[in-house]
């Protein structure tokens, strides 16, 4: 029952529902004044971003990698043999390895005359991980210390529908994978000293699942797994080692066109880029280089989201009948 003597209590207009009370305060406010309101807010904003990103990319500059110590595996031809001319060319110091001795002699030659300010070889294969030990070593015997290690080496990759030959894929896991961690593993504490980085190459087929590539694909994602856990490692410990896993669509190496020319619609991209990007992307410490950006970075992204679309358009892509199960 209520008290006539007392004064009656009136809701307070904080007790109202939500969203009467939003309703009231905006339909005060005209149109074109929240608008403004609206442009005055984002416009600057979304400059700041874009400025933002614009002025924090740090550019690359050659004299960056002048007097930098640094390790390219698989470098007698191909990419490695070109991120071995780049580097000599800024004045880098250049250990490079692979098997063939002949060939390494004469890209030591010419990173020599190139301007490297030094060039050194190993030869043998990384199956043997004692080798991939020993390169590490005689970095730290020739230098004192090393600030760069480019993982980039590969045995041999069939292009065909998987044969069953495990024992392939064993040895490709040991050259592929396991020689990239057993030198990581012997480069961690010199890398530590100089702030130095790790560039792992890697490829679309070590993203997505591409045919005719089975034992190779999976060393390839063998590698994302491993750096990309190892980096997370490093961050959360604050070492500053940086790890770029760089991924690469079709590249015109001799090998890959040799390899896949027959299947491939288009010609692949030049290797003399493809080596600068990669060494750019190493030097500014990037998480993950994408070359060419395009052709790489468009399949990733649709991944996640249209896995079968992705798998239809990649095997589109390819002239598969022009595959002959060997
Ligand atoms: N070319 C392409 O289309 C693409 C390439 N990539 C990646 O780029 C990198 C370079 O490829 P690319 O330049 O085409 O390759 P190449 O075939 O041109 O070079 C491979 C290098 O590895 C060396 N090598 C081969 N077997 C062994 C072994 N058992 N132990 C030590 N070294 C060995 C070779 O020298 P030797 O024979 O004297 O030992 C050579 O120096 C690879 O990591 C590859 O996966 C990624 C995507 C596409
Ligand atoms: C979205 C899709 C259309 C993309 C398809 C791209 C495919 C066809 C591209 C991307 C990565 C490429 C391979 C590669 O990584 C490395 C090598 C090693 C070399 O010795 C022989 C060639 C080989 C097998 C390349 C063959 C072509 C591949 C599969």
């Amino acid at each position: 029952m209520k008290d006539r003597n007392l004064p009656q209590l009136q809701p307070h207009p904080s007790s109202q529902p939500w969203p009467l009370q939003t309703h009231r305060a905006v339909e005060h406010v005209p149109e074109e004044i929240r608008m403004g309101l609206l442009l005055k807010i984002l416009v600057p904003f979304v400059g700041l971003v874009l400025a933002f990103c614009f002025y924090s990319k740090e550019d690359f500059k050659p004299e960056m990698m002048k007097g930098k110590r640094v390790i390219v595996t698989g470098a007698s031809t191909g990419i490695g043999e070109q991120m071995a001319y780049h580097l000599a060319r800024m004045g880098a110091h250049v250990l490079i390895t692979a098997r063939t001795e002949a060939k390494l002699q004469k890209v030591v030659t010419w990173c020599l005359e190139l301007g490297a300010a030094s060039a050194h070889y190993m030869y043998g294969s990384m199956e043997d991980m004692a080798l991939a030990e020993d390169v590490v070593k005689e970095a730290k015997r020739l230098w004192g210390g090393l600030d760069m290690l480019i993982l980039n080496h590969i045995g041999y990759t069939y292009f065909n529908y998987f044969d069953g030959d495990v024992e392939h894929l064993r040895k490709l896991l040991e050259i592929n994978f396991l020689s990239y961690v057993a030198m990581t593993v012997s480069a961690l504490p010199v890398l530590k000293e100089s702030g130095g980085s790790i560039l792992v190459v890697s490829s679309t087929a070590g993203k997505v699942g591409i045919p005719f590539v089975a034992p190779y694909s999976a060393t390839k994602f063998a590698l994302d797994g491993f750096f990309s856990s190892l980096r997370q490692e490093l961050i959360i410990e604050n070492i500053n080692v940086s790890i770029t896993l760089c991924i690469l669509g079709h590249i015109a190496t001799e090998t890959a066109e040799k390899t896949v020319s027959h299947v491939m619609q288009k010609p692949g991209a030049p290797k003399e880029e493809c080596a600068l990007e990669i060494i750019k992307s190493g030097a500014l410490r990037k998480r993950e280089l994408y070359y060419p950006y395009a052709a790489v970075r468009i399949p990733l992204l649709i991944r996640d989201w249209a896995p079968e679309f992705l798998d239809s358009f990649t095997r589109n892509r390819l002239n598969v009948e022009n595959v002959k199960r060997s």
